[in-house]
């Protein structure tokens, strides 16, 4: 591995000061919507330009490919001059704050940093997948959200690191089971074959983490999206009491689901898209390695597991379905079971 983990994970712990900095000074002139209606902020585009700066800095350039969510393409449009001159002071303030960068970067550089992340992907070779923001309406409620950084091999993910920076380091799942009492911030980093590990965004030691080993669902809790437009929560119940799950949805913003599931503070999520969604890959492709590595299982909606290879998109048969190895097998069944009694639901 060219970059190592633990570069990568100091660099996104990094970012934990340009984020505290960014949402605690938020302006309303420092939200947009994008073509999509979906929100996007000063720090969407500067933590993506700080990330592809680092990466760029640490690899050889011959093969950099970044696959990534954002582009300039609204930043160089007339009327955005303050917009491009807040993100630039503040990706500056980032790279010499933690001495990473050595001299400051210009307008132009953040542009291009930021376009830098418009590969396609692939089957072929290696490919950076970067959500700079994952949750952009969680970070702006003051809720969960994460930064999510994975490397994918010939088509596999192979590393990811997710940083949670408002995820206590203690289960959200009521048992406290890591001891670490009202300290904030998560970093989950796992590399095939080697486990996930969990530190807190200071750099302390990190833990391994596993996922609940919970085999009756009865005793299982699930995770949704916090937003009721990015997955249907009538149909993930209908899921779930099938299942003979008692307790009540926990919806949280982000792939810091994932890292919550990755850590058993929770047994299950639970994605189902609207009609005509599709799903990207710098939304799973982090989370994704997190969950398996820490022992879970992360599917489709028809059991087979995620395709990263196609693209910039998820090829898939609606719906993400996330849990452990015990319970994947009852679950698949309930998911087949309420999709064949209600198939207007897709
Ligand atoms: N309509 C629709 N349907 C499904 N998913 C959508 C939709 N719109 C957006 N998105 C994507 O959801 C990402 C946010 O993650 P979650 O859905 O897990 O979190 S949330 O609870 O809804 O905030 C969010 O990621 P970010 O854009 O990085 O915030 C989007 O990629
Ligand atoms: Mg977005
Ligand atoms: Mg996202
Ligand atoms: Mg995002």
């Amino acid at each position: 591995m060219i970059v190592s983990m633990c570069n990568l994970s100091s660099s996104l712990g990094s970012l934990n000061s340009f984020r505290l900095k960014v949402q605690k000074a938020l302006l309303q002139s420092d939200v947009q919507s994008k073509s999509d209606k979906s929100p996007v902020t000063v720090a969407d585009y500067g933590s993506q330009a700080v990330v592809s700066f680092i990466l760029q800095r640490e690899l050889p350039s011959e093969s950099f490919s970044l696959v990534a969510e954002e582009d300039s393409g609204d930043l160089r449009k007339d009327g955005a001059q303050e917009t491009l001159a807040r993100i630039t002071e503040l990706v500056n303030d980032t790279l010499t704050s933690d001495g990473t960068c050595i001299s400051r970067v210009s307008e132009e550089d953040v542009l291009t940093a930021i376009d830098s992340g418009k590969s396609e992907g692939g089957s072929n070779g290696q490919h950076w997948v970067l959500d700079p923001i994952d949750g952009t309406k969680g970070f702006l409620r003051g809720d969960q959200y994460a930064i999510a950084l994975a490397l994918l091999d010939e088509g596999k993910v192979v590393l990811g690191v997710l940083a949670c920076p408002n995820l206590p380091l203690a289960s959200i799942g009521g048992q406290d089971q890591h001891s670490l009492h009202n300290q904030i911030g998560c970093l989950f980093s796992a590399k095939i074959g080697e486990g996930t590990d969990m530190q807190p965004l200071d750099g302390s030691s990190p833990i391994k983490v596993h996922v609940s080993a919970i085999e009756n669902p009865e005793e299982a809790s699930f995770f949704e999206s916090f937003e009721a437009a990015h997955s249907k929560h009538d149909l993930s119940s209908s899921i779930a009491k099938k299942l003979g799950v008692k307790a009540p949805p926990v919806r949280i913003d982000s792939q810091a689901k994932y890292g919550a599931l990755s850590r058993g503070d929770g047994a299950i999520y639970l994605r189902f898209p609207h009609k005509g969604y599709r799903e990207k890959i710098w939304d799973h492709a982090a989370g994704c390695i997190v969950v398996t590595e820490a022992g879970g299982e992360v599917s489709d909606a028809a059991g087979n597991p995620l395709d990263f290879s196609k693209g910039r998109y998820l090829d898939l048969e609606t719906g993400i379905i996330v849990t452990n190895k015990k319970l994947m097998p009852s679950l698949l069944k309930a998911v087949r079971e309420c999709l064949d009694e209600k198939p207007s639901s897709l």
